[in-house]
């Protein structure tokens, strides 16, 4: 299989001088192509900072964190630029533009790609949103949707520039049950439909399942496969890239 991220003694530290904090420890990770990878773990034990690492929006001091055969280590801004444009990233807040109508907020998702032509943009962003199930609703704002169609157009807006991977931080957490499970099913599909790999943060025990993997952090360690299985239920097996 292919190797989209590779993660070998990847440490990383918050602040400078005094203030310098030690919050990754030494991961070892590799994750494949189309799979869909679940980072679990309690409350600071360093979740967020793993994912914006490997999304490019923080870059470590040391260890190797390669995604798409990119090393993003000590990389420079650039570097990180030009990594994000292969990425799609969902937040537990759907940072919509609450100024800009779901269809517009979908464009901007193709932004970075200034190959991509208006019309094309136009097209690609109705048809991403007709996929989300929100065809009826591309002319409305943030302000009149639901959580869960918010959280359908961020989704639409992660994908709709077809990324190899996409970055997702609780993406349901401030959802009901349904409107969580609506949300998920529809992130596997279409990352299935366009074999993008999913690395996903989640607290939410009710999507677990739709993990081909699942990966527990404690104290900015990744800890063995024993320790999973105690801490989280899973339908599906799961092993660590150690
Ligand atoms: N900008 C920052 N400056 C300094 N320390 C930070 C910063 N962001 C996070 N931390 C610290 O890094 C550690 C890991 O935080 P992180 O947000 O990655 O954990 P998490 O597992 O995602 O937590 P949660 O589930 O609560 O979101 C915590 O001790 C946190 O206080």
């Amino acid at each position: 299989m292919n190797k989209i991220i590779s993660i070998h003694n990847l440490s990383y530290y918050f602040g400078q001088g005094t203030l310098r904090k030690q919050v990754l420890f030494n991961i070892n990770l590799e994750i494949y192509a189309g799979e869909i990878v679940i980072l679990t773990g309690p409350s600071g034990s360093g979740k967020t900072t793993l994912l914006t690492l490997v999304g490019g929006l923080r870059s470590a001091q040391s260890g190797s964190l390669q995604v798409l055969e990119r090393e993003l280590c000590n990389a420079s801004v650039e570097q990180l630029v030009q990594a994000r444009r292969h990425n799609g990233y969902i937040f537990q807040a759907h940072n919509l533009h609450g100024s800009l109508t779901a269809l517009q907020n979908v464009k901007m998702g193709l932004e970075l790609h200034n190959h991509i032509g208006q019309q094309q943009m136009q097209t690609w962003s109705v048809q991403m949103l007709e996929q989300v199930g929100l065809g009826n609703r591309l002319h409305y704002y943030p302000d009149q949707l639901s959580g869960g169609q918010k959280q359908r157009v961020a989704i639409a807006r992660a994908l709709v520039s077809r990324p190899r991977i996409v970055l997702a931080d609780e993406p349901t957490a401030s959802l009901d049950s349904q409107s969580g499970r609506d949300v998920v099913n529809l992130m596997q599909k279409l990352a299935k439909e366009q074999a993008c790999t999913i690395l996903m943060v989640t607290h939410d025990h009710r999507i677990l399942d739709i993990a081909d993997r699942i990966v527990h952090m404690e104290d900015g360690k990744l800890v063995q496969e024993g320790s999973i299985q105690q801490a989280v239920p899973m339908k599906k097996s799961s092993h660590l890239g150690f």
